[in-house]
C-alpha cells in the first residue's frame, strides 16, 4: 500500500515537470518514460478509439519516431489507451476523453491525425457524411488553431474533398493557416491502385508505384496508370477494370462489412505509411514523395491531390501531374467538375 503510494507520488512529481496539462487528466505509469526524453515526435490521434483509430494507434505506438502518443475521443480512450499503453515499445501513451480535454491532448503535438466522424453504410456516397463530420472536424481544426498551430495536420475524416478545405478555413480564420502543414489523406487509393494493378501483373504489390490524383472519392479518384512503375502497357480493357476498382475500393469494403463501417485496417496501414512518412520528413530525411489532398496550384480548383515532395515544413514541392494520355486527360475533366462542387460545399460550409 505505503511502496504504491510513494510509486504514485513519484510519478506525479515527474509528470508535473513534463508537460501543461490541466490536473484533471489522469497520470499513467507510462508518464514516467517520457522524462527519459527518448527522441522523438509527439502525435495525437483525434478519433482514436474508432474503427481507423484503435489499430492506428497500436501502429503509431510502434513507431520508433514516435516519442509520445496522445489518443482523444469523445468515448472510450480510457480503455484503449490503457490496453495500448501495455506495449513494450517506446512511446508513452496518454488518452484524454472529452471536449473538455480536448486541447490538452493537442498541447504540444507536432502531428495531428484526424480519424474522427461517421464511417459510410451501404447506399451512402462520401458526401453523405458531411452533415455531421463537417462539424466534427471544424471543432478539432478550432482546437488545433489554439493549441499546435504549427502541427503538420493529417486529415482521414470523410468526405476528404471537404473536410479539408473545411480545416483549410478554420485555419484561415484562426491565423495559423499554414497550407504546407495541412494534408488530405489519399494513400488508402495508392495502396488500393498498388495492390489491384499487382494482382493484374501478377508481381509483389511493394513493387508496383501508381500515382493517384485528384481526390477522395468515386471519379475524383484518378489512378495515373500510364505512369505507374514499373511501366507496362495495360489493355483498354484492363485499365477501364483497373480504374473502376480503384474508384470504388471503398465501396467494396463498405458492401462487404454490410453495415458495420467502411475500411478502417487498411485504411490504418494507409494512414501509418502516410504519418511515417509525414515523420520522417519532419526529421529531416530527403527524397520523401507521396500523394495527398492538399493546397495546389496544379489545376484551377484550390485544392487537388498529387504527388508532393515532404519535408520539415510540410509539403515542400507539389509536383506536376507529369504527361497524361487521353484517357486520364478525359477522366481529370470530369473528376475537377465534382470536386468543385465539394470544396466550394467546405468553404461555405465555414464561410456561410
Ligand atoms: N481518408 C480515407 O481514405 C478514409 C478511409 C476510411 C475511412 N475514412 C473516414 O474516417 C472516418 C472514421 O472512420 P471509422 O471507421 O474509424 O469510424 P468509427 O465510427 O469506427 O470511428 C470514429 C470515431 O470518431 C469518434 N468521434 C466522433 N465524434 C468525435 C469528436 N467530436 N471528436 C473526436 N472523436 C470523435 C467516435 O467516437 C469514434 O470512436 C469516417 O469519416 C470515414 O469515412 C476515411
Ligand atoms: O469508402 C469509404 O467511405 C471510406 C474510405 O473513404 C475508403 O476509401 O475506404
Amino acid at each position: 500500500m505505503e511502496a504504491n503510494s510513494s510509486v504514485n507520488h513519484r510519478i506525479a512529481r515527474i509528470a508535473a515537470h513534463l508537460r501543461p496539462l490541466t490536473e484533471d487528466v489522469c497520470l499513467t505509469v507510462s508518464d514516467c518514460r517520457a522524462k527519459g526524453g527518448a527522441p522523438g515526435f509527439k502525435v495525437a490521434i483525434l478519433g482514436a478509439a474508432g474503427g481507423i483509430g484503435q489499430p492506428l494507434a497500436m501502429l503509431m505506438k510502434i513507431n520508433p519516431l514516435v516519442s509520445v502518443l496522445h489518443l482523444y475521443d469523445v468515448v472510450n480512450t480510457p480503455g484503449v489507451t490503457a490496453d495500448i499503453s501495455h506495449m513494450d515499445t517506446g512511446a508513452v501513451v496518454r488518452g484524454f476523453l472529452g471536449q473538455q480535454q480536448l486541447e490538452d491532448a493537442l498541447i504540444g503535438m507536432d502531428l495531428v491525425i484526424i480519424p474522427a466522424g461517421v464511417p459510410r453504410k451501404p447506399g451512402m456516397t462520401r458526401d453523405d457524411l458531411f452533415n455531421i463530420n463537417a462539424g466534427i472536424v471544424k471543432t478539432l481544426c478550432e482546437a488545433i488553431a489554439k493549441c499546435c498551430p504549427k502541427a503538420i495536420v493529417n486529415v482521414i475524416s470523410n468526405p476528404v474533398n471537404s473536410t479539408v478545405p473545411i480545416a483549410a478555413e478554420v485555419f484561415k480564420r484562426a491565423g495559423t493557416y499554414d497550407p504546407k502543414r495541412l494534408l488530405g489523406v489519399t494513400m488508402l487509393d495508392v495502396v488500393r491502385a498498388n495492390t489491384f494493378v499487382a494482382e493484374v501483373l501478377s508481381i509483389d504489390p511493394r513493387d508496383v508505384d501508381v500515382p493517384v490524383v485528384g481526390g477522395h472519392a468515386g471519379i475524383t479518384i484518378l489512378p495515373l496508370l500510364s505512369q505507374i512503375k514499373p511501366p507496362c502497357a495495360f489493355t483498354k480493357k484492363e485499365i477501364e477494370y483497373l480504374t473502376d476498382r480503384i474508384q470504388n475500393g471503398g465501396t467494396e469494403v463498405v458492401e462487404a462489412k454490410a453495415g458495420a463501417g467502411s475500411a478502417t485496417l487498411s485504411m490504418a496501414y494507409a494512414a501509418v505509411k502516410f504519418a511515417d512518412a509525414c515523420l520522417h520528413a519532419l526529421r529531416g530525411d530527403a527524397g520523401i514523395i507521396e500523394c495527398a489532398y492538399i493546397a495546389s496550384q496544379v489545376t484551377e480548383l484550390p485544392f487537388f491531390a498529387s504527388k508532393v515532395r515532404l519535408g520539415r515544413g510540410g509539403v515542400e514541392e507539389i509536383l506536376p501531374l507529369g504527361p497524361l494520355n487521353d484517357f486520364e486527360r478525359e477522366s481529370l475533366e470530369k473528376a475537377k467538375k465534382e470536386l468543385a462542387a465539394s470544396i466550394e460545399k467546405g468553404i461555405s460550409f465555414i464561410r456561410k
